[in-house]
């Protein structure tokens, strides 16, 4: 039975649920999966460091009020989050880093994960800074060091749209994706329809962990930007910069529009969408919509989105399911690791074979 031990950077509400999962489904999981999953270090902002590589308790951990956490007290603990030489020094295989997403230069996150990679470390990530700012430097790190770089939760959160591009449409080509990728705006639309107002609507999609730290990202549609970006990027070959994608978020649409709208049959979405044209370019925008009824996006409601491939052979595959949530994303991060172990797993099984050792 292999055995994965992972740090957790950041210990919000995706990476406290991917501690959930671990401790409530950790002897289910490697009965299924054939590996074991242990936390050895965790880092975080508020309740700083904690490291102990025979395995970290994580009972008391997930007992504690998130907001009470304090790790300075216990052995292994320290108020400093001490990040990089976690990353770097603690002894662990993969670095899992969900801090805040930063849409502007996706700094710390982006710094978590070069020190990860050039440490020979494996990296999952729901953060979709580094990734759609340098997805492709961080893979050829990865690819350098002999270690993965995985980041399904990037879009999407939990529902497999990357590895569905990547791993199932072997054989077509995809001209073009759009869709609705931001789970909060998409709540909080739908909130508006039935007389909530936005402050209100946003509060909720806080509290119920589908907002960013800053929720502004998820409203004025810089959330969806980053999440094209890496669409185009990972599934049409392009090579787009922020700056490259028009975007505009729905803070533009009044809540009487939003009513308005749905009185006539009309739905307003948050549409992300990238399309290549015949000289092989990519053009990609966000901007609200008001989609009629019989749109495939209009019927998707809350936290739910959805991503449509546009195909030579299949025409339109749409993919659907949870944008956002914590334990949704922190199966996201499980997929990951099943991604490595795989991997991984098959790698070593050629080499094997190639010396004639099996
Ligand atoms: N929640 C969701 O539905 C989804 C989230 N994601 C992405 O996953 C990531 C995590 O999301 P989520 O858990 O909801 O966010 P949270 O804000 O709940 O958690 C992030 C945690 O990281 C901590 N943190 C911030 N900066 C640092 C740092 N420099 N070092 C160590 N810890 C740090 C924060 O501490 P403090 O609170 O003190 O700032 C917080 O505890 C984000 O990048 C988000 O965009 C992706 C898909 C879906
Ligand atoms: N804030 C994001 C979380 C997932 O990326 C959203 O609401 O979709």
């Amino acid at each position: 039975m292999s055995r994965y031990d992972l740090a957790l950077i950041g210990f919000g509400g995706v990476n406290r649920a991917l501690a959930e999962l671990v401790f409530q489904r950790g002897d289910s999981l490697a009965e299924e999966l054939g590996f074991a999953l242990r936390v050895v270090a965790i880092t975080d902002l508020r309740a700083g460091s904690l490291v102990d590589t025979d395995g970290i308790d994580l009972a008391p951990l997930l007992a504690a009020e998130p907001g009470e956490l304090d790790f300075a007290g216990l052995p292994g603990g320290s108020t400093d989050p001490r990040n990089e030489w976690v990353i770097r020094h603690v002894p662990s295989d993969v670095v899992v880093e969900a801090t805040f997403t930063n849409p502007a230069d996706g700094e710390p996150a982006l710094s978590h994960v070069r020190w990860a990679l050039e440490s020979g470390k494996h990296v999952c990530t729901t953060n979709k800074g580094p990734v759609a700012l340098a997805g492709q430097a961080l893979k050829a790190l990865a690819a350098e060091h002999g270690v993965s770089f995985e980041f399904e939760g990037s879009v999407l959160s939990g529902t497999p749209v990357l590895r569905t591009a990547q791993s199932l449409f072997g054989g077509l080509e995809i001209t073009g994706v759009e869709g609705i990728m931001n789970g909060t705006s998409n709540y909080v639309l739908g909130r508006i329809e039935e007389g909530v107002d936005l402050p209100a609507a946003i509060a909720e999609a806080q509290e119920l962990g589908y907002a960013e730290a800053d929720p502004t990202a998820d409203i004025e549609g810089h959330d969806v930007q980053l999440k094209v970006m890496i669409l185009a990027n990972e599934v049409l070959g392009a090579d787009l910069r922020r700056e490259d994608i028009f975007c505009e978020g729905i803070s533009t649409i009044t809540p009487d529009e939003v009513r308005d709208a749905a009185s006539k049959g009309l739905r307003w979405k948050l549409v992300g969408s990238a399309t290549r044209n015949e000289d092989g370019s990519v053009d990609a925008r966000v901007a609200p919509l008001a989609l009629p009824s019989h749109h495939p996006l209009a019927g998707i409601s809350g936290p739910v989105n959805a991503v449509s491939f546009h195909t030579d052979l299949l025409g339109t595959v749409t993919v659907s399911g949870p944008g956002a949530g914590r334990i949704e994303t922190a199966y996201a991060l499980l997929s990951d690791i099943i991604a490595i172990h795989q991997r991984h797993t098959s790698a070593t099984r050629r080499v094997l074979q190639e010396t004639h050792l099996v």
